[in-house]
């Protein structure tokens, strides 16, 4: 309407400026303005290409039928106007679409914008095209002049039905379409020799257009609204047939009867010739209506779609190339060779001889099948008594293995039948209930094509009740052999270990889900993660139509949110949808981490694949929402939100100047410091660490415990610590014996990797945002700095001007857990280390104080017989649980430092200032005499950070 307003002006009519204005002002009286406006209009030499129409407002002009239903071609004086129809959706919204040609210098007129589709550009020369919706969005996809609406869906017609329906009258009313777009372009056109010389164009000058623009725009394929073929000449419509459609079933009916009609009518009339003579013209005619549909059904098979990855397929090449490998066009082939190879090798089909027995025994059959006859008694043509008892024998057996087999296969039928007939109550029972309850149609439909599929492709309703009567052990080897094939493809299943891949198969529970139907929302909380056995999915945006990735068969998605591990905490980070038919498997939370409880190395690795994975596609902007901490792994947070985000920020960093070649530090020196390192992780972590289970949904509020940590004195609430150990000079690599530490300052990004030289161990690289300094000598506050360790204390105040504090808080998260990974790297250099200084430690009998923060559920204990060093130190309350950590109660951080020396006959106390280290020196020797204990140190440093 505006632009129409600014092509009015531009041509200098105001008064049909006004009147469209008014138009706009008052939409209740649109359209007494609109008339007046193209009144107006026309009289100034303008002719309205399209104008509002409602179906209930028939508008008469110039005493001529003016409006009316549906996109028509009308005559105003002479000319043909085009419209469309717009129906009134609110009441603000009469102008949907105004167009106006105008006979004004092109050059002159201030063309709307558009898209440029395969019709040309949007916007035509000399024609100004407004829209206006209350939505503010496009009203329609194609060009100006196409403004039909989707075919809306067929009511009171089946779906099926439906859909050929759909796909004819699609592809008609493309070609519709194009009739309608030349007719209105000669419509808009007539009598107006300027603009008829703008626009009328020929197919060659569009297509030269077109390729004109293509290479301008450098388009490598061009964006139509139509399919490539349907720009073929001549090929203006197709089909596709749907395989589960109604068209489909009533077809097979035919073909079903023709089939019937050659396996009896035939044969029959091949033993009872006499019938084949009276009426020959009739059956001559039924045998080639017969063949012919045979034809017709090889055809239709050509046209007929199917579902790959449970999606309907309908791509012309593929449909034939998936006919002509079916197994129905196989036996067609071998049919058609036989029939070819005996009517032109052996001369005649069937010998003369051979003939009239065939004829002679289909006879006797038939007479004696109808009880003309008693017994066979001249086939058998005895005469001896031998003969006799040899042909009664015969007979017998021939008859019982006829009735066993027969019975075989009665059985068979029945079994099928039942299981369809119970799968049939079933449907039946929800088909009654949907009638009941007035469920909407299309929802219906929705249900049954669902068991449909759920039959075509299971042949069982409800997989688990029939395999719930067996054993778990059994369940799970079954399980595991069926699911191998798509375990096997999943990347976190690839190299665990077979009792994990028991466990958890026996908890995955397969679904089915319909085309369109959303697995999962972002922002909901997640209680489930998935497994695609079959089918194809798309992780959307929040729009919608935005897609992230799509999923196949082997994918796995859901898992961010049930390990909490999302910026959004235990809530779902995309949208996931089903493409067609998808065949899931279902793991839910409380059983993943049942399962992941006692495979606590499998549970590491999935931490560290989804970390990876997280860290991969994590575009989305944090969500402002305040966040909450992880139930249950460390470093993260979930939105169910106790703690302000900006109760978490961290402040900026500054980075110490470069002094000099750092010195060299002793290996007791850097363990020091990396134990330190991880205790302040674990600090900081448990600081924010709620205290409920993975499973509880929405979490308890999060408790934040103080440790007595003598070497984490500001270890306190809603405070996030960060400890850098090193000396972190920008630009200078510090040598520290097996790892190293490089710092540089790269603008704000500063990157630590670390490199660990034992071939055991990974490179891990860190990256932390670091917001610009002011200036770089200058004291940052809040900031403080300690021997070994710098704190960055809660500032909520002074917030980097360039990265927002949930990136600093993001950037923390990530470097906090990346931070784990190299430990474990690190207790693995350890190990080794271990092994050559097993020296036995002596035992420190009292533990004074307990830390309360030690989880016990992630833990396994070890038994205290099975700890080689040290015996079960009763002193210590969860020593029975924990013997081995606690077990060495100088060790235990409660304990004051200076205490640690006491333990002097072990090697490691100089490394281990704390009791984790300390302990983690035992558990580590211990697991190398026990090998099932490896994993347990594994768990422990996750566990240690686990409430
Ligand atoms: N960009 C992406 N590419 C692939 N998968 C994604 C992407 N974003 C999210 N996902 C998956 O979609 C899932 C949505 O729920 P979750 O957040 O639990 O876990 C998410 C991931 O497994």
């Amino acid at each position: 309407m505006q632009s129409n307003m600014a092509a009015s002006q531009a041509t200098g009519d105001k008064a049909c400026c006004h009147l469209l204005q008014r138009a706009c002002e008052h939409p209740k009286h649109a359209h007494k303005h609109i008339r007046t406006s193209l009144k107006t209009i026309h009289t100034n030499r303008f002719y309205p290409l399209a104008a509002p129409v409602h179906a209930h407002t028939p508008t008469r002009m110039s005493g001529r039928r003016m409006w009316s239903l549906g996109a028509k071609r009308l005559s105003m004086d002479g000319m043909r106007v085009r419209y469309s129809n717009c129906r009134r959706t609110q009441a603000s919204d009469d102008f949907e679409d105004i167009a106006v040609v105008t006979n004004a210098d092109p050059g002159q007129v201030k063309y709307g914008s558009g898209t440029i589709t395969a019709n040309g550009p949007r916007v035509i020369p000399g024609i100004i095209r407004t829209q206006r919706s209350v939505s503010g969005g496009r009203l329609n996809a194609g060009s100006p002049l196409y403004l039909e609406k989707p075919p809306a869906p067929l009511k009171g017609k089946s779906l099926s039905r439906q859909s050929l329906i759909d796909v004819f009258s699609s592809r008609i009313s493309i070609g519709s379409r194009k009739r309608f777009s030349r007719d209105s372009f000669s419509a808009s056109y007539v009598n107006r020799t300027q603009v008829a010389s703008e626009l009328d164009i020929s197919r060659k000058t569009r297509e030269a257009r077109r390729r004109k623009l293509r290479s301008h725009f450098k388009l490598e394929k061009w964006e139509s609204s139509t399919s490539s073929s349907d720009r073929r000449p001549g090929c203006r419509w197709t089909f596709v047939f749907d395989p589960a459609g109604r068209l489909c079933y009533y077809w097979s009916l035919i073909v079903s009867l023709a089939f019937l009609y050659n396996l009896w009518v035939m044969v029959y009339r091949f033993g009872f010739q006499e019938i084949t003579w009276d009426t020959i013209l009739v059956w001559f005619a039924l045998d080639y209506f017969a063949d012919l549909i045979y034809v017709i059904d090889i055809l239709f098979h050509f046209r007929t779609g199917y579902l790959e990855d449970g999606v309907l397929q309908t791509d012309f090449r593929k449909l034939r190339q998936h006919y002509m490998n079916s197994t129905t066009f196989y036996y067609l082939r071998v049919f058609y060779w036989c029939t070819l190879s005996l009517t032109t090798i052996g001369g005649s089909p069937i010998h003369d001889s051979t003939a009239k027995d065939a004829r002679a025994g289909i006879h006797a059959a038939a007479t004696n099948y109808s009880g003309t006859q008693d017994t066979p008694t001249e086939v058998l043509n005895a005469r001896t008594k031998t003969d006799y008892l040899y042909h009664i024998a015969q007979l017998m057996f021939g008859l019982l293995l006829f009735a066993t087999v027969l019975g075989h296969i009665a059985n068979i039928v029945t079994n099928v039948s039942a299981a369809r007939k119970e799968f049939q109550a079933k449907l039946d029972g929800v088909k009654t209930y949907m009638r009941m309850r007035r469920v909407p149609a299309h929802l219906q439909a929705k249900v049954i094509k669902w068991f449909d599929y759920l039959w075509l492709t299971q042949k069982c309703s409800d997989e688990e009740k029939a395999v719930s009567c067996l054993p778990d052990k059994l369940k799970a080897e079954m399980a595991i052999h069926v699911h191998l094939d798509t375990l096997k493809r999943v990347e976190i299943f690839q190299n665990t270990e077979a009792g994990f891949l028991c466990e958890l198969v026996l908890h995955l529970r397969p679904v089915l889900f319909s085309p369109g139907d959303y697995i999962c929302r972002k922002g909901e909380v997640g209680k489930e993660m998935y497994i695609v056995n079959r089918g194809r999915l798309q992780v959307v945006a929040d729009n919608g139509k935005t897609m992230l990735a799509t999923l196949k068969a082997g994918s796995y998605f859901g898992e961010i949110s049930i390990l909490n591990m999302g910026t959004a905490g235990n809530r779902r980070t995309a949208s996931v949808r089903s493409v067609g038919y998808s065949d899931l498997f279902v793991l839910s939370k409380k059983d993943m981490w049942d399962v992941l409880k006692e495979y606590p190395a499998a549970r590491v690795r999935l931490e560290a694949i989804a970390a990876k994975r997280l860290e991969k596609y994590r575009k989305a902007p944090l969500e402002k929402a305040a966040l909450g901490r992880s139930s249950s792994t460390p470093g993260l947070v979930e939105s169910s939100g106790r703690v302000p985000l900006e109760e978490m920020w961290l402040p900026p960093l500054r980075l110490p100047p470069p002094s000099g070649a750092p010195s060299p530090r002793t290996q007791a020196q850097r363990s020091q410091t990396l134990e330190s390192e991880r205790l302040t992780m674990e600090s900081a972590l448990s600081g924010l660490s709620s205290r409920h289970s993975p499973d509880e949904d929405p979490p308890a509020p999060p408790t934040l415990p103080l440790h007595p940590c003598p070497q984490l004195p500001h270890a306190s609430q809603h405070l996030l610590h960060l400890h850098r150990p090193f000396d972190a000079t920008p630009g200078h690599t510090h040598a520290l014996g097996t790892t190293t530490i490089t710092t540089t300052e790269e603008g704000e990004r500063e990157r630590w990797t670390a490199l660990s030289s034992t071939p055991t161990t990974t490179t891990t690289t860190f990256t932390l945002p670091v917001p610009p300094s002011p200036a770089s000598d200058q004291p940052v506050p809040n900031v403080t700095r300690s021997e070994g360790t710098l704190q960055a204390s809660h500032s909520a105040g002074t917030l980097p001007r360039e990265s927002s504090p949930q990136e600093l808080l993001l950037g923390e998260i990530r470097r906090l857990r990346e931070r784990l990974v190299s430990l474990e790297a690190e207790n693995a250099s350890m190990t080794l280390r271990s092994q050559r200084l097993s020296v036995p430690v002596s035992p420190v009998p009292t533990c004074p104080s307990v830390r309360p923060s030690v989880p016990s559920a992630h833990v396994s204990p070890v038994p205290t017989s099975q700890c080689p060093r040290r015996p079960h130190a009763p002193q210590c309350p969860t020593a029975s649980q924990r013997p081995c950590a606690h077990a060495h109660a100088p060790m235990c951080p409660g304990v004051p430092v200076p205490q640690v020396p006491m333990c002097a006959q072990c090697p490691c106390a100089l490394k281990c200032p704390c009791a984790h280290a300390h302990a983690l020196e035992l558990r580590l020797s211990h697991a190398k005499t026990q090998p099932q204990s490896r994993l347990r140190v594994s768990s422990t440093l996750w566990g240690l950070l686990d409430p």
